[in-house]
């Protein structure tokens, strides 16, 4: 393992009316970073938030806030996610005819930009866009909802990212996201993973005592 692994919270499986308080207990309990799914009831089948949690929980938390849009035509919305406070947006290729573009601009707003591909999209995408990016997500599950079983072949694509990662952009974490869990973690982080998104496994239960747990899980 080349480095320490960090545990990124998604909100997605918080309780929504006591939202700052679970992130502050996130962040109590030594998350790195918090992860904001934003769903268009389009690009995925279900709906949740946008810019205004980003706002809301960037009063709350010192910790970098990752806005992961899974929204049509990403591009559309970077600046409201960059005015609202994410440190990171993290856009799909499958969503944008031009996602190119939609890194580009979100570098130009100052923030780090991530690339998100779906369990059925080629990896030639981290190929082509590697070096341009500061954040590699993989999604382990198919986008939409918290609370899936990880796809068993997204272990192999992970071991193939990371291949790819060591050779084009060596300090670029990667991240997983989808059915991260004390049963999953550390195969996850023997594949290559550096970032572990973890919803259910977070918030279904003890805050502080799930994060414990899920380092533990994986040797931490
Ligand atoms: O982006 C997504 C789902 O579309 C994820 O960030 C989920 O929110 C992860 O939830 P768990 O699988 O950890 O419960
Ligand atoms: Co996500």
């Amino acid at each position: 393992m080349r480095q320490s692994i960090q545990i990124a919270p998604s909100v997605l499986a918080a309780d929504f009316a006591r939202l700052g308080e679970q992130v502050a207990e996130a962040e109590a309990a030594g998350a790195e970073l918090i992860h904001i799914d934003v769903m268009d009831g389009r690009f995925v089948p279900n709906l949740s938030m946008g810019p205004v949690v980003v706002e809301a929980l960037r009063r709350v938390t010192s910790l970098p806030l990752e806005a992961h849009l899974m929204i049509l035509e990403p591009e559309r919305y970077v600046s409201d996610f960059a005015a609202a406070g994410a440190s990171c947006i993290l856009v799909h290729p499958e969503a944008t005819p031009n996602v190119h573009r939609a890194l580009q601009l979100i570098r130009e707003h100052g923030l780090k930009a991530g690339l998100v591909l779906n369990p059925g999209t080629p990896l030639t995408y981290f190929e082509n866009l590697l070096p341009e990016i500061e954040q590699a997500l993989l999604m382990t599950v198919n986008p939409g909802f918290g609370g899936q079983a990880l796809i068993p072949s997204s272990l192999e694509r992970l071991e193939r990212l990371r291949a790819l990662r060591n050779r084009l952009n060596p300090t670029c974490p990667i991240e997983v996201d989808g059915g991260v869990n004390t049963e999953t973690a550390l195969e996850l982080v023997r594949r290559g993973a550096d970032i572990l998104v973890a919803g259910s496994a977070v918030f279904k239960g003890e805050v502080a005592r799930n994060i414990q747990a899920l380092r533990e899980s994986y040797g931490a």
